[in-house]
């Protein structure tokens, strides 16, 4: 099979709860005896209208209820390997939100050591290596995330990074100038959720004030040309996710999707599916659907599986880093 989908590739923006299927949602659910308020999977999926990012975080955390055990966690960071495993991933970097999880009583213990069980052996079992980021939930206070962060002191050997995600207007990333500094002093890597739905403003400050070294979507950092300008001469890596962007409403159609723009702009642009379990598709699904819609074609979709390897957080190992950028250049498409 060599097939878009099957090239070679690193997910870099992935957030583990938003692999949450629908059939193991319900298995999940009966297992724990957790009353959802849908009949069955087709009545769930087909709440999965959002017409923007907050609506569809009310459904993501409300469903995170059925997820209550370590081996929930273990079982849903399994489910997602094996999937992405198929669909050509061979290095992902994984976001959990620990806040969603004990504000529900659910120890962040339980969270960490059920989400490691999974990635400690996805090499051996999925041929995919993995590191874990820790996000904090912006609409939520930085007091909060500074006691998340003191928590997850303990389980840091599992935990490579934190990031920024959930309601982006009205909570700029230096709201969180203090958190981040003290996960760096830790020698925790940095990545923010910006410019999604935010202004690019966010953009900047998710650069300025908390250092980050990637920024997650940076779709409207295109609004600002000379933004765009230092992105490029920075190098600093975008995680775009364009069917994430149509099912959010941050673009009409996927036809009108910026990425082949971005891309001739020089940006360090890569692919990734977001919360594919509510977005229509996983990464490979997502490679698939910007080459059909988009025309980005076999050499540019190298280029993106390339810039994934390139924007990994595999400095520790750089020799894995070039035995994969080696395997994307020696893929054959058909
Ligand atoms: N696309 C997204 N933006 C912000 N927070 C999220 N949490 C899960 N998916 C997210
Ligand atoms: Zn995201």
């Amino acid at each position: 099979m060599h097939l878009p989908e099957a090239l070679p590739k690193a997910e870099l923006h992935l957030h583990i709860e938003g692999t949450l299927e629908p059939e193991l949602a319900f298995a999940l659910a009966a297992r724990n005896g957790v009353d959802l308020p849908y009949a069955d999977t087709e009545e769930l999926r087909a709440a999965y209208l959002f017409s923007d990012l907050q609506s569809f975080l009310d459904l993501y955390y409300g469903l995170m209820a059925v997820l209550r055990t370590a081996d929930d966690f273990t079982e849903l960071a399994d489910a997602y390997l094996a999937r992405a495993a198929r669909q050509g991933v061979r290095h992902a970097e994984i976001f959990f939100d620990p806040q969603a999880h004990t504000e529900r009583g659910v120890p962040l213990g339980t969270v960490v050591e059920g989400l490691a069980r999974a990635l400690d052996r996805s090499e051996e079992r999925h041929g995919v290596s993995t590191q874990l980021i820790m996000c904090f939930l912006r609409d939520r206070s930085a007091e909060s995330a500074m006691e998340t962060l003191r928590a997850a002191e303990p389980y840091l050997h599992h935990i490579v990074g934190v990031g920024l995600d959930s309601a982006e207007v009205g909570h700029p990333p230096s709201k969180f100038a203090e958190v981040y500094a003290a996960a760096g002093a830790l020698g925790l890597r940095k990545v923010a959720h910006a410019g999604e739905e935010g202004p690019p403003a966010y953009v900047r400050e998710a650069l300025d004030v908390l250092g980050v070294e990637r920024i997650d979507h940076g779709l409207r950092a295109m609004e600002d040309g000379e933004l765009v300008e230092r992105l490029v001469r920075e190098r600093v890596p975008l995680t775009l996710c364009p069917l994430s962007n149509v099912r959010l409403r941050a673009v009409d159609v996927l036809e009108d999707h910026p990425l082949p723009s971005m891309m001739a702009a020089g940006l360090l642009v890569t692919v990734n599916s977001d919360d594919p379990a509510y977005f229509g598709g996983y990464v490979g699904d997502t490679f698939h659907a910007v080459h059909e819609a988009l025309g980005i074609g076999q050499e540019q979709l190298r280029e993106l599986a390339r810039n994934s390897f390139l924007a990994s957080f595999l400095d520790h190992d750089e020799d894995r880093r070039a035995r994969y950028l080696a395997e994307v250049e020696a893929y054959t498409f058909d």
